[in-house]
């Protein structure tokens, strides 16, 4: 199935004008859509990386596949090499080719990187360094992340069954700025000379701006509220955080926004998630609230993600990392994997109705009753990765 790709990436959020007068109206629209004109053939870009990523890519690639043969659209793959694969074979983990390839493609769908053999690595020797690479590459800076509690999988869950079922929350994290990007950074001493560590916090209006106006879309396409996350409390980059979405608010008079602390943000969530529709926040808080969020819908192995930008193609990937723990015995999670195929199809080539068709087969999969280790409940008949992908492909080649 692999083949060259072809260029022409589709964009994925494009900006538009609004025709009513007023000040606000006359100000650029970030529209979440698909604009590539309806094609028949797709060139994807597959970076499996480290650990169970090259496992639970291999499972998702047939199942994008299907689901596009399915609605006549026939999807090229290309493998590319990433993150500590990338580091073995020729020295860094973000290679030349693979961001090329990556911008010549119309989507990329990326498993993991990460391992205990690189922990130790150099900085710009560490396949994270990679990840964070490729990101602001392609330009993504919008992540979008949904939380959503399968009714099948209530019983996984470690929360209350009232409290998890009917979850369904979608977290708009920044992806390309805030304190992973920021500088400066680095190894330095104190004047106790000591050692010392430091990062740096920092994000632009523009850098805000778009974001917010992304989250404020995908909330008005949603249940019309939007919480936004920050520590504006302590934080100066988290004060104007505040201050700019409550400015882009004004657009969006049909969206209900709100403001919450991170660390109590992180509280409610285990408190009373359903409270959430839509959150906004920064790089590293929503890295670390998205990771807390997916323990609602019963393991992190469900969680799948879409990261896109003003143009060029999206980036779809499990919010997982590597796991070296499970790597390589046949025990991950593959569904993150397969519904960030899912975005693919939808966010990434506009082919909502091949989505469609993998939602549909991982929710017959689930109500066939087949469960990885990390989603197993009494009852239900413990699989592989390899097996759980057979079982998705079986429902979905069913499908008519
Ligand atoms: N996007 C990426 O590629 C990311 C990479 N990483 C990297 O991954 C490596 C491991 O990081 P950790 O902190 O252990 O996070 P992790 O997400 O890889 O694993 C955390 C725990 O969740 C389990 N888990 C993760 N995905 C699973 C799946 N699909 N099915 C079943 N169980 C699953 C793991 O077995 C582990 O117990 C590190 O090198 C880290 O830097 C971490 C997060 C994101
Ligand atoms: C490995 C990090 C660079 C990123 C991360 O944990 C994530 O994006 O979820
Ligand atoms: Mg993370």
């Amino acid at each position: 199935m692999t083949t060259q790709l072809q260029a022409t990436p589709p964009k994925t959020l494009r900006h538009s004008r609004r025709r009513s007068a007023g000040a606000a109206a006359r100000r650029p629209m970030v529209t979440f859509r698909c604009s590539a004109a309806a094609r028949s053939s797709y060139g994807i870009t597959l970076l499996p990386g480290d650990g169970i990523g090259p496992e639970v890519v291999d499972v998702a690639k047939d199942v994008l596949f299907v689901a596009g043969a399915k609605e006549g659209v026939e999807l090229r793959f290309q493998e590319m090499l990433m993150g500590g694969a990338a580091l073995d074979a020729v020295g860094v983990p973000l290679p030349d080719e693979t961001l090329a390839a990556a911008r010549a493609s119309d989507g990329i769908l990326l498993g993991a990187i990460g391992g205990y053999k690189w922990d130790n690595n150099e900085k710009h020797l560490k396949p994270e360094t990679g990840l964070l690479d490729i990101r602001s590459g392609l330009g993504v800076f919008a992540n979008l992340r949904p939380v959503t509690v399968f009714p099948q999988l209530v019983d996984a869950s470690p929360l209350k069954k009232e409290v998890a079922e009917g979850v369904d929350i979608m977290v708009v994290r920044e992806l390309t700025g805030g304190i992973y990007f920021g500088k400066p950074r680095g190894f330095g001493s104190n004047d106790k000379g000591e050692e010392t560590g430091f990062n740096t916090e920092i994000y632009s209006v523009s850098e805000i701006d778009r974001i917010a106006r992304v989250a404020f879309e995908v909330a008005r396409k949603r249940g019309g509220k939007l919480c936004s996350v920050d520590k504006a409390n302590v934080l100066e980059a988290s004060m104007l955080w505040r201050k700019r979405v409550t400015a882009i608010a004004s657009e969006f008079p049909d969206v209900e926004l709100s403001h919450m602390f991170v660390d109590n943000a992180a509280m409610q969530l285990v408190r009373n998630p359903k409270q959430f529709d839509t959150i906004v926040t920064n790089n590293i808080f929503g890295d670390i609230l998205s990771d807390e969020a997916s323990m609602i819908t019963g393991s992190i192995g469900m969680l799948s993600s879409a990261s896109v930008g003003e143009s060029g193609p999206g980036l779809f990937e499990p919010i997982h990392g590597s796991a070296p723990d499970i790597a390589g015995q046949d025990k991950a999670n593959p569904l993150a994997t397969i519904l960030s195929a899912a975005m693919l199809l939808k966010y990434g080539l506009g082919v909502e109705n091949a989505a469609k068709r993998i939602e549909t087969a991982v929710t017959q999969t689930l109500d066939n009753g087949f469960r990885t280790g990390d989603i197993y409940s009494p009852g239900t008949t413990l699989v592989g990765c390899k097996r759980m992908g057979k079982e998705v492909l079986k429902a979905l080649e069913s499908q008519k």
